[in-house]
């Protein structure tokens, strides 16, 4: 092991999506840049692992429309930068009942930005649609330009691309302290790394690694588990045949939001989800044998997706780190200006990554950023008033 002390302009901890592209930001700003998991990679026991995510512009706040947007242009970057494809377009369909608020307000934000979409009426929807029942008292729309992003490549792709401008990743190394100060230094098992600015993007371990530097958030890990479905008739709801992402608000099933994406990955199977789950540490994940879900998706499939077999035929698993708001956290350390946090993407943070990176790596290099972080601040959460104490 070596235990001599290197310098570098910024460590990232965290090799997942966010760090990653964290990193490649920082390398192509010409910082000498070190990215370090805990973990040998590629890795399935964090947030980013798996072949597929949504990526959509369907949401009802501005700022995530405004994010997504600049996402895409990075996304095609990063697509040539590496010589890979790492979107394909399908579509997102949303269903939800045409009178709650949330349904309400993504429609109108989808119609206020000018999202590319298209209305469905219920007397078309099963020409549009074929083999999903829309739900009685249920609105659906699609946005076109939504689509499937290839995750693990793009995990991949950034590293790859960090590398080539001079990054250096080291993999199988814990972190187990942090010593703040002007200069910041980072002990894991087998070395001692010095660094100008620090940016922690540990995924479900954040709480455990801010203990280090005097700082705890609200954040809940959930254990996610991520079940495929076998298509009754092969290809019905895959991408060739351009059966579109979905997410169905208020499933009559179950209190959380239900989404989908269309076999690919898995020929004949279909991706089909319960967007929460149950709390789980991260070093045990395995040991959350919580399948309640499973049985509230198998109903949910049975009413409104009759083409697929209501029982899963692959279950894997992920995490969530979920914030009280599902907002995510991206700003420095209260104290210490030259730690920076990019935290609690609450299920839903892949898609921005190429702009969380950005973001994060100039709060590191003490930049303006370039989106409204407003949203994002830590100061959010110790706002609650103090009667409530
Ligand atoms: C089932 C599922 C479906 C999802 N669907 C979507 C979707 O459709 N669209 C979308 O946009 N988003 C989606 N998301 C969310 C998205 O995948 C996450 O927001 C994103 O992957 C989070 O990335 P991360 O880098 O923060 O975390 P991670 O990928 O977990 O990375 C954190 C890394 O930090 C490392 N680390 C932690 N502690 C230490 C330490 N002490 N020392 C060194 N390394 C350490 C870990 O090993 C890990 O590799 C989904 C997530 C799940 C689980
Ligand atoms: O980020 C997304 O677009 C999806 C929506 C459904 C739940 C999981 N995440």
């Amino acid at each position: 092991a070596n235990m001599a002390s290197e310098e570098y302009d910024c460590i990232v901890i965290g090799a997942g999506i966010q760090g990653s592209f964290t990193a490649y930001h920082l390398a192509k700003n010409k910082k000498k840049t070190l990215l370090l998991d805990q973990f040998f990679l590629p890795h399935s026991r964090g947030s980013s692992h798996g072949q597929t995510r949504i990526i959509r512009k369907a949401y009802e706040e501005d700022f995530y429309v405004h994010m997504v947007e600049g996402s895409y242009e990075l996304w095609a970057r990063l697509e040539r930068e590496a010589g890979v494809k790492l979107i394909t377009r399908t579509g997102l369909l949303l269903m939800g009942p045409e009178n709650a608020k949330d349904f309400q307000l993504v429609k109108s934000s989808v119609q206020n930005n000018g999202i590319p979409a298209v209305f469905l009426q219920r007397h078309e929807f099963s020409q549009h649609i074929p083999n999903v029942n829309l739900t009685p008292g249920d609105g659906a729309l699609v946005e076109t330009t939504a689509g499937v992003l290839f995750a693990d490549r793009a995990v991949r792709a950034a590293q790859m691309v960090f590398q080539g401008y001079g990054g250096e990743i080291k993999d199988g190394q814990k972190v187990l302290q942090i010593e703040p100060g002007s200069v910041v230094t980072v002990k894991t098992g087998s070395g001692i790394y010095r660094a100008k600015s620090l940016v922690i993007a540990a995924g479900a371990w954040c709480n455990e690694l801010l203990t280090h530097v005097g700082l705890q958030l609200p954040l809940q890990v959930l254990k996610i588990n991520v079940c495929y479905w076998k298509e009754k008739v092969p290809g019905s709801y895959s991408v060739k045949n351009r059966f579109p992402c979905f997410i169905q608000l208020h499933p009559k099933e179950a209190e959380n939001d239900i989404y989908g994406l269309p076999s690919n990955e898995y020929p004949g199977l279909m991706k089909l989800c319960y967007h929460s789950g149950s709390e789980t540490n991260p070093d045990e994940r395995d040991k959350q044998t919580d399948k309640s879900d499973v049985e509230v998706l198998s109903r949910y499939v049975v009413r409104c997706f009759p083409g697929l077999v209501p029982v899963p035929s692959v279950v894997e698993s992920c995490m969530y780190t979920v914030t009280p708001d599902q907002n995510f956290v991206l700003d420095h350390h209260p104290t210490y200006r030259n730690i920076v946090i990019g935290a609690g993407f609450s299920g839903h943070g892949f898609k921005f990554s190429p702009v969380v990176g950005k973001v994060l790596s100039e709060l590191s290099m003490g930049q303006v950023p370039s989106y409204d972080l407003s949203p994002f601040r830590i100061d959010r959460f110790s706002t609650q008033p103090k009667s409530a104490l």
